[in-house]
């Protein structure tokens, strides 16, 4: 999971303050010398991080913060607020051509994700009812055709190909083409290098002026920190670009280039790629991903995955079995293969509120493997087992591993897993109500 060792040392420079009734200005600076600190460590531009404390603590050592009743509270609601603006206050959208088809030119470095975020775009286009064409530009390295043509076809997309042809001659014929074919957005994927070079940029401005594309979006590489910063600066001043999507935010990237490149570049996160899968990819909101930074979770985007995931039909149902306590085994079961598709565990429990990821994955819940030992265990459980966990004794418990080839202290694991899921639904829920109230208070205060 992302930005574990940042939310760690923000929550821990940040707890100091809440336990305090009143709040000295000593106090506060304190505190944000750990926060500047932490952010340092992640490798945020420290330009960037001397701007962010200064206004945290103008606002912060403000008569009204010092004099409130719940000062440490005001404080992390500053904190978050202002790393929401830092990354660009609110979400950006890709333009949209008044007469279609769009077209969007994919630029980055070898290796960003660029070929694989292509892909993940056209089907995030499709999925939303768009007729999207996907544009082979990339010509130097034969394998990536081959590559834009499986992930194509992996997300129902068409891949529009003319060879080793000119770049800049592909792309007119793929928008003829695209024009004829009523195909509503152009994704071209172009060629990447090694590192920027005069060559590459020359081809590039030469297929911006032939193309005319209505967003130019640089895909970079989140794990590289500062280098992705700088690339975005580069390419910007070479090409102008539109937004970023960012790419590997679900490896244990620390932060730096998520929360600089806005403020560095002037130009917007417009999505995030979070894993190699095609649906791995999310719009960028810059108020959810702050609240993610402060281990507050992201309920909402919790919710639009499981949403995209679950079918509405099964989720009402599911929604009426948690209310009325009438959750099986039989439900967990199919929840567990729902999760399966929404992404990694530590990425989705993650995105809850106030649960510490770190200390989960340390304890071993987090392990994939469970996941399939647990769908073993239920599948050799009766019906009536399922519906009515109470009856399991210990003969019926050693029948239960011995056909799912697991011992007894697995089930009895999953059975006490089955018991906290039913809980923690309930707080998703509860949650999710308290939010739509707006009285949904921060967990670990
Ligand atoms: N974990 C993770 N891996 C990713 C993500 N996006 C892309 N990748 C992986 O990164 C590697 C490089 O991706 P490509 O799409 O081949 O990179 P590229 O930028 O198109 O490379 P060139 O075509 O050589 O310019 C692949 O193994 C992808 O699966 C992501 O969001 N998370």
């Amino acid at each position: 999971m992302a930005f574990e060792g940042l939310t760690g040392k923000l929550q821990a420079a940040l707890k100091k303050l809440t336990g305090k009734g009143k709040l000295s200005e000593k106090d506060v600076k304190e505190a944000m010398r750990e926060v500047r600190l932490a952010l340092l460590e992640a490798d945020v531009n420290f330009v960037v991080v001397k701007d962010l404390v200064k206004k945290i603590t103008e606002r912060a050592v403000g008569q009204e913060i010092m004099q409130s009743l719940t000062p440490g509270q005001q404080v992390i609601k500053i904190v978050n607020e202002e790393l929401t603006a830092l990354m660009g206050g609110t979400q950006s959208k890709v333009n949209m051509a008044p007469n279609p088809p769009t077209v969007i030119m994919m630029v980055g470095l070898q290796g960003s994700g660029k070929t694989t975020t292509a892909g993940k775009l056209a089907g995030y286009f499709k999925k939303q009812g768009k007729n999207p064409l996907l544009v082979a530009c990339d010509i130097y390295r034969p394998a990536a055709i081959k590559q834009l043509q499986v992930v194509g076809q992996k997300v129902g997309v068409p891949v529009f190909e003319r060879g080793q042809k000119d770049p800049v001659q592909i792309a007119s014929e793929a928008l003829e083409f695209a024009k004829k074919e009523q195909r509503d957005i152009v994704i071209i994927d172009t060629a990447g290098r090694l590192h920027i070079n005069e060559e590459l940029m020359e081809e590039l401005s030469r297929l911006k002026s032939q193309v005319k594309p209505h967003e130019i979006l640089l895909v970079a590489d989140a794990m590289t920190g500062q280098d992705a910063v700088n690339v975005a600066k580069s390419f910007d001043e070479r090409l102008g670009l539109d937004g970023v999507i960012l790419t590997k935010l679900d490896g244990d990237t620390r932060g730096g280039a998520a929360l600089s490149i806005k403020a560095v570049t002037g130009k917007p996160i417009k999505f995030i790629g979070t894993g190699e899968k095609l649906e791995d990819l999310e719009p960028f909101h810059p108020d959810r991903m702050a609240s993610r930074i402060l281990g507050m979770g992201d309920i909402l985007t919790l919710i639009e995955k499981a949403q995209a995931s679950i079918d509405e039909k099964k989720a009402q149902e599911l929604e009426r079995k948690l209310r009325e306590q009438q959750f099986t085994l039989e439900d967990f079961l199919d929840q567990l293969q729902q999760l399966k598709k929404m992404g990694s565990l530590s990425d989705i429990i993650g995105m809850l509120p106030g649960v510490d990821v770190q200390k989960l994955s340390a304890a071993g819940a987090l392990n994939e493997k469970e996941l399939v030992k647990a769908e073993a265990i239920i599948q050799s459980m009766t019906p009536e087992e399922r519906r009515n966990p109470s009856i399991i004794n210990a003969s019926r418990k050693r029948r239960i591993a011995m056909g799912s080839g697991t011992t007894i202290q697995d089930v009895n694991r999953l059975l006490k897993s089955f018991e906290q899921f039913r809980k923690m639904m309930k707080q998703v829920s509860s949650i999710e109500k308290a939010v739509k109230r707006g009285r949904f208070r921060f967990p670990f205060l």
